[in-house]
């Protein structure tokens, strides 16, 4: 069983009652670290501050109903995977299906007993600890540690919403290994995936946005997507970066072509006013950036070019 409170879990209390915030406090200390708001305007400011592990709310506040709190959280996506347990003391018909229905993970009827509570609490936490854990999982290459195929598809799709939403331009970019299948058979497979690795650290080191993705994009292929970049805002970019790994200095073959690793890049972008027009083919960008890959790997390799969009 994955232990939540391994890393102290942050617990917001939303109550307006001291007695209940006392009997909570002293029931989860072990637990988390337990922050409190006494309404919703504080709540809200508390969450906006930092994202809590877990909610515990009170059904009845001064401001805001718990309810409606409840429902505002689990409609913004920032918020929505908190899980949030309402203490309560109602147990009138269709009040169960109420707090479900506006998206608790669970609620807890006073009088409170404080074993209840904090088992209750440690099986949410660490119930949303393990999904958490199996969500990055699944969205990211073990070997590298960068983001995987399938994190890039996902992405795309996004990025290239709001780019068109906000008119801005949108750059993929796709990275092959030169010639690694003679690396891979003059060092090895494991000096290969060592190469892998290094390259990969170096790529994502090599992009510097926050909003910047880096993939693991198949074997020995690597691809970018970079928000709000250019044509000429890449092509510099991405000219650094055949540099930097260059100067990496990693041995290749004897058999190839340079003497250090080398990639070749291809990239393409979404132009607002041009491109964007047509929403029908999402991957035409990604075709364009791989079509562009095939023209640096004929033109000799360890080179950048770039594809503009039919
Ligand atoms: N060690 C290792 N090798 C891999 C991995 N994934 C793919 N490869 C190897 O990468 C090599 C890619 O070979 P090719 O597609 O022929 O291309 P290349 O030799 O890089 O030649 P160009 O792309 O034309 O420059 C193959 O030998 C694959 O086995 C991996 O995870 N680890």
């Amino acid at each position: 069983m994955i232990k939540a409170n391994r890393i102290l879990s942050d617990i917001l209390i939303i109550d307006d009652d001291n007695n209940v915030v006392m009997a909570l406090n002293k029931a989860l200390n072990k637990i988390g670290r337990i922050r409190f708001a006494s309404d919703a305007k504080q709540a809200f400011a508390s969450i906006k501050e930092q994202q809590p592990d877990l909610i515990l709310l009170d059904v009845e506040l001064p401001d805001i109903g718990g309810l409606e709190i409840c429902s505002i959280l689990k409609n913004a996506p920032e918020t929505e995977n908190i899980p949030v347990l309402f203490i309560t003391s109602h147990t009138e018909m269709g009040f169960e299906e109420k707090v479900f229905d506006v998206g608790a993970a669970d609620y807890i009827l006073k009088p409170l007993k404080p074993r209840v509570v904090a088992a209750r609490v440690q099986t949410h936490l660490d119930y949303h600890l393990a999904i958490r854990l199996l969500e990055k999982l699944a969205h990211t290459d073990s070997m590298t540690g960068l983001a995987n195929r399938r994190t890039f598809d996902e992405r795309l799709i996004v990025e290239l919403k709001r780019g068109r939403r906000e008119q801005e331009p949108l750059t993929v970019v796709i990275i092959d290994i030169d010639e690694f299948k003679k690396f891979n058979d003059h060092f090895g497979h494991i000096e290969g995936d060592e190469c892998i690795k290094s390259i990969a650290l170096t790529l994502e080191n090599g992009i510097k946005r926050s909003t910047d993705l880096a993939a693991r994009y198949g074997g020995e292929e690597f691809a970018f997507i970079l928000p709000n970049t250019d044509v000429e805002g890449a092509n510099r970019l991405l000219f650094d970066l055949l540099y930097s790994i260059e100067q990496l200095g990693l041995t290749h073959a004897p058999e190839a072509k340079y003497d250090n690793v080398t990639i070749s890049i291809g990239y393409s972008t979404v132009i607002p006013g041009e491109s964007y027009a047509n929403d029908s083919d999402n991957w035409a960008v990604v075709k364009a950036a791989d079509s562009a890959l095939y023209k640096s790997k004929q033109n000799g390799r360890n080179q950048v070019n770039y594809e503009p969009l039919e």
